[in-house]
C-alpha cells in the first residue's frame, strides 16, 4: 500500500511556501552563481556516462533541503520499496507495477502474489532472442520462402510510442536488411501508406496490444490480415507473417494468431512502461537482441541508483522535486524536453504519454479531489529546430517553462563541425535562459551598432531578456542502447516520485475511457443515413453535416 499523505499538509510544504515568498521570489539564478563558484559541483551528479547538471535552477541549498524533506514527509523511500517489492500499488486496478522486473539483472527473485516472476520474464526474453535470430538469419521464412525484410508493428499508445522512440533513437544500431514500420492511427492513411512501402512476402506484422481489444490496433490488424491474404490466399500462411505481443491469450487466438507465435507479458506491466517487455520485440528485431539487452541493462543501472542513492543524490528524485518546486510553488504548468540529438526526435512525444497519462490526475489516493496542481503539459522538439520555432516564448513569453536539455558529447555522425555547432547552441541556450540580457547591455549593443538615441529608446524594451529561466542539462557521452535505457528509466522514476508526492495513482488511466465509450456509441450512428438527434446540438449538428457532406 502506498502512503496517502496530502503533500500540502506536510511541514516541508509550508516551509517551501515561506521559503519561496521570503527568499526565492527575489532571487536570480545568475546571482547564485556569482555568490558560489562551487555551485556546479554542488548541484550536478555524474552517473556512469550521464552528467546531470541541475545547477541552473532557481534553487539554493536550503531549497534542496526542503524539497528533500518534502520527499521524506511524503514517504518516497517506502513507496520506492513498495514498487520494487511487487506490492499492488496500482490500487484502482489492483495490480503490481513491475516494469523494473523486466530489466532485473540482480539474479534476485521478484515476487508477485507469492510467485517469482523472473522465470517467466527470462523465458519470454529467450523467446524474443531466438525468434529474432531466426528472422535475422533467414531461418524464419515468409510464405514464398523469402527472408523477412519488413517489420510492421501495429499498436497504439504504450504499444507503439516506446518502440518508435527507441528504434529511432538507436538508428545507428539497425541491423542491415531490416526495415521497421509502425502503424498506430486508425486513420486508414497510416496503414495504407505503410503497406505501399512493404510487400506481403517479406513482411512480418507484430500485433502489439496489451489488451488485444484496442479498436485502432484491431482495425489495423484486420486490414493488414486482409491485405496479406489477398496475396497469400491461404490462411495457413498467416502463422509465418503475424505474431502477437499481448497479455490476452484468448483474444490472440480468436484473431487467428497461433498462440505459439505469441510473446507474452503480464498485467503488472503498464502499457506506457512496456517497451522493456514483449512489446519491445520490434526493437529486438530492428537492433538485435544484444543491443536490446544493453538497453535493459542501462535501465537496470538506473533502477539500482534509484533504489539505493540517498534522496539528495538520487537523480530521479531530484528531477521530480524540481518539477514540483516549479509546478506547485512557482505556478509552472508545463515542462519542455529538448533533446539536442536528431535521433531522439520522438523522446518528448514518448514522455507525453509516459508523464501525462501517469500524472494527469485530479483525484488523490484517498479518492478526494486535489487542491493543488499535478502533472504538467509535456512537450518538446529536438534542438536546434525548437530554437527557430517556440524558444521565443520560453525566453520572452509570460509563462514559466522549465526546460530539460539533453545532448550527447559524441555524435554518431561526426560530419565536419556539425556537432560542435549543435553543441554550441546547447550550451548557449541554458546560459542565455539563465542570464538573459539586461537593459544596460541592450543599450550598449544598440549604440555600438550605430543606432540613434531615439532608436535605442524605442527598441530597448523589446530586446531585453529577463532571464532567470530554469534548466536541467543532461550531457551524455553518446546515445547508446545502454545510456538510452538509463535515461528513459530516469524519467520513468521521476514520474513515479512526482505521483507519490502528489498523492495520486500514477499507473492507471481512467481518463482515456470516456472518449472510447462515446466513440463506440457514435460509430453505429455514422453507419446509416438517419438524422442524429441524441446528442447536444453541436454534436448533432456536426454529425449530420458530416453525413450530408458525404452524400
Ligand atoms: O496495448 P493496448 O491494450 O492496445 O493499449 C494501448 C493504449 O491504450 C490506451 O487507451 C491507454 O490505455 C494506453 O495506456 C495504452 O498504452
Amino acid at each position: 500500500m502506498l502512503p496517502k499523505i496530502n503533500p500540502t499538509t506536510t511541514q516541508a510544504w509550508l516551509l517551501l511556501k515561506k521559503h519561496f515568498d521570503d527568499e526565492i521570489s527575489r532571487t536570480k539564478i545568475s546571482d547564485l552563481f556569482k555568490k558560489d563558484t562551487e555551485r556546479f559541483s554542488k548541484f550536478s551528479i555524474s552517473f556512469d556516462d550521464i552528467l546531470f547538471d541541475f545547477s541552473k535552477n532557481l534553487i539554493t541549498e536550503k531549497t534542496m533541503q526542503l524539497l528533500r524533506s518534502l520527499a521524506e514527509d511524503c514517504q518516497v523511500k517506502s513507496a520506492i520499496d513498495a514498487m520494487f517489492n511487487g506490492e499492488s500499488i496500482n490500487e484502482t486496478e489492483n495490480r503490481a507495477v513491475l516494469h523494473t522486473a523486466l530489466r532485473n539483472f540482480s539474479g534476485n527473485p521478484v515476487m508477485v502474489d507469492g510467485k517469482d516472476v523472473m522465470p517467466d520474464v527470462q523465458r519470454v526474453l529467450q523467446q524474443m532472442k531466438s525468434f529474432a535470430e531466426k528472422v535475422h538469419s533467414g531461418e524464419w521464412k515468409g510464405y514464398t520462402g523469402k527472408k523477412i525484410k519488413y517489420i510492421v508493428n501495429i499498436g497504439i499508445g504504450g504499444s507503439d510510442l516506446g518502440p518508435v522512440m527507441v528504434t529511432e533513437a538507436l538508428k545507428p544500431y539497425w541491423i542491415e536488411g531490416i526495415e521497421p514500420y509502425f502503424v498506430s492511427n486508425v486513420d486508414g492513411t497510416h496503414i495504407a501508406e505503410t503497406l505501399k512501402k512493404v510487400n506481403p512476402e517479406e513482411t512480418l506484422f507484430l500485433i502489439a496490444s496489451k489488451t488485444f481489444t484496442t479498436q485502432e490496433t484491431m482495425t489495423n490488424a484486420h486490414t493488414a490480415r486482409s491485405w496479406f491474404l489477398e496475396a497469400a490466399k491461404n490462411e495457413s500462411e498467416i502463422a509465418k507473417h503475424f505474431v502477437a505481443l499481448s497479455t490476452n491469450e484468448k483474444a490472440v487466438a480468436q484473431f487467428g494468431i497461433d498462440t505459439a507465435n505469441m510473446f507474452e507479458f503480464w498485467d503488472w506491466v503498464g502499457g506506457r512502461y512496456s517497451l522493456w517487455s514483449a512489446i519491445g520485440l520490434s526493437i529486438v528485431l530492428t537492433i538485435g537482441y544484444d543491443h536490446f539487452e544493453a538497453l535493459l541493462k542501462g535501465a537496470y543501472k538506473t533502477d539500482e541508483h534509484f533504489k539505493t542513492a540517498p534522496l539528495d543524490k538520487n537523480i530521479p528524485v531530484i528531477m521530480a522535486v524540481l518539477g514540483i518546486w516549479y509546478i506547485n510553488f512557482l505556478k509552472a504548468q508545463t515542462q519542455v524536453i529538448l533533446p539536442y540529438d536528431q535521433y531522439l526526435h520522438r523522446f518528448a512525444a514518448y514522455f507525453q504519454q509516459g508523464d501525462m497519462e501517469s500524472n494527469g490526475k485530479s483525484i488523490d489516493r484517498k479518492g478526494d479531489e486535489v487542491s493543488y496542481k499535478t502533472g504538467p503539459v509535456i512537450w518538446g522538439e529536438p534542438g536546434t529546430n525548437g530554437q527557430h520555432a517556440f524558444y521565443q516564448l520560453i525566453h520572452q513569453g509570460t509563462i514559466l517553462i522549465p526546460a530539460d536539455f539533453i545532448a550527447p558529447a559524441i555524435s554518431h555522425n561526426p560530419i565536419g563541425d556539425h556537432h560542435l555547432k549543435l553543441m554550441s547552441n546547447f550550451f548557449a541556450q541554458t546560459e542565455a535562459l539563465m542570464n538573459g540580457k539586461d537593459e544596460k547591455t541592450v543599450r550598449e549593443e544598440l549604440k555600438a551598432a550605430g543606432k540613434t538615441d531615439e532608436e535605442i529608446k524605442k527598441l530597448t524594451p523589446f530586446k531585453v531578456f529577463k532571464g532567470n529561466k530554469p534548466t536541467n542539462s543532461f550531457l551524455i557521452k553518446a546515445i547508446t542502447p545502454e545510456t538510452l535505457g538509463s535515461l528513459i528509466a530516469l524519467y520513468e522514476h521521476k514520474i513515479f516520485v512526482q505521483g507519490i508526492i502528489w498523492n495520486i495513482f500514477s499507473f492507471d488511466q481512467w481518463g482515456v475511457e470516456l472518449g472510447k465509450q462515446l466513440a463506440g456509441q457514435i460509430l453505429p450512428e455514422l453507419e446509416n443515413n438517419e438524422e442524429v438527434s441524441a446528442h447536444d446540438c453541436s454534436t448533432n449538428g456536426l454529425i449530420n453535416k458530416f453525413k450530408e457532406m458525404r452524400k
